[in-house]
């Protein structure tokens, strides 16, 4: 199961009480006088840290304690601050104060980070109430609670590398074909309604999230098709592998197949047509095929890759060509 929305109670450290000590006669309390600050409960801290995938932890761990500071001691003996808790999460990710349905941060990119929960400050030791007239005052704070909430992470990215094509394009069979998912396969249009996710061995040390995406078609970011609802699953994913097929059942041509995707790609949102995109002609051992891939080079000017489904012609260069794009859109910004 692929996690992309994770519900947790965080809870930050409680502040320290700060400490009363004084002279009196016959008595000098342990430590010495001149009590001192509590120390700072811990926060909970969220980072989105590079490497990291998935949710998957924060489904085994729904509850996070930062420690509290300790009490300020005699002789303005501070308190130990507590450490602060790290929650990693993948850079994508978006928490949200649950309580409150707001967004906290948006942790887009690698490093980014926002405080889940602050930590309580330390109390002030009664040295700090000295004054002029009062040289052994009693006074003295306790230390602040610390923030706790409900938070959620939602993953914005379901997966590392998206397929887009229109309808029939055979998506759905390149990700059977290169994981051990199994969508649905046919040959009319709009066979997937719902993205499929499959995990994509591209060696022995690296593997990718791959994820096949219902078909696009022309008018779809107005929502035509359920463009939108298509489109938003387009969205959240790094990587994207433009299928064409070489010779559409409806007569269409590819060139300008490829042209209406991207358009409607672009018109959806500007930032998804810069998005890191391989052009690949798929079916590759139909006749026609690697014509359609010298003229579609041509046309746009960048080289096309080509595969087959059926054959296997091609699909660890296409594999390899995604993995490599997709490391660089993970190096931190
Ligand atoms: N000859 C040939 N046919 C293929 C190949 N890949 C897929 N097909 C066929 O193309 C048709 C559509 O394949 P799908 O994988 O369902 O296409 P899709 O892009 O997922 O389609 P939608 O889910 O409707 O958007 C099916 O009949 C497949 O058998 C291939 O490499 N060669
Ligand atoms: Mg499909």
């Amino acid at each position: 199961m692929f996690v992309d929305r994770v519900t947790v109670e965080v809870e930050a450290g409680k502040g320290g009480d700060g400490c009363v000590s004084f002279r009196r006669e016959k008595y000098i309390p342990r430590g010495g006088p001149d009590g001192g600050d509590g120390g700072r409960g811990g926060s909970i801290i969220v980072v989105a840290e590079p490497g990291v995938d998935s949710l998957q932890m924060l489904v085994h761990r729904k509850h996070w304690r930062a420690r509290s500071g300790t009490p300020g001691g005699g002789k303005k003996c501070h308190g130990a601050n507590a450490e602060d808790l790290t929650i990693l999460v993948p850079p994508g990710t978006v928490v949200i104060d649950a309580d409150h349905d707001f967004v906290l941060k948006d942790l887009e990119a690698a490093g980014d980070q926002v405080i889940a929960a602050r930590g309580g400050n330390g109390g002030k030791g009664n040295t700090r109430f000295k004054s002029a007239t009062n040289q052994v005052p009693r006074e003295h704070t306790r230390g602040g609670a610390g923030e706790n909430r409900r938070v959620t992470f939602e993953l914005k990215v379901i997966a590392d590398v998206g397929l887009l094509g229109k309808p029939n394009a055979g998506k759905s069979t390149l990700l059977s074909r290169v994981s051990r998912a199994r969508p649905e396969i046919a040959d009319y249009p709009f066979t997937t309604k719902i993205p499929n996710l499959g995990i994509v061995q591209v060696d022995i040390d690296h593997a990718l999230v791959m994820a096949d995406i219902p078909g696009l078609i022309e008018g779809a970011h107005s929502g035509a098709g359920l463009g939108h609802e298509f489109l938003r699953h387009v969205e959240r994913t790094r990587v994207l592998i433009h299928l064409i097929e070489p010779e559409p059942m409806d007569g269409t041509n590819p060139i300008e197949n490829y042209h209406a995707i991207r358009a409607e790609v672009e018109k959806y949102d500007i930032d998804l047509g810069n998005r890191p995109e391989i052009v690949a002609v798929s079916k590759a051992e139909l006749p026609g095929a690697e014509e359609v891939r010298t003229e579609l080079e041509q046309a746009i000017g960048k080289p096309v890759l080509l595969f087959s489904s059926v054959t296997g012609q091609g699909l660890n260069e296409l594999t390899r060509k995604a993995y490599s794009l997709l490391s660089e859109q993970r190096q931190p910004t």
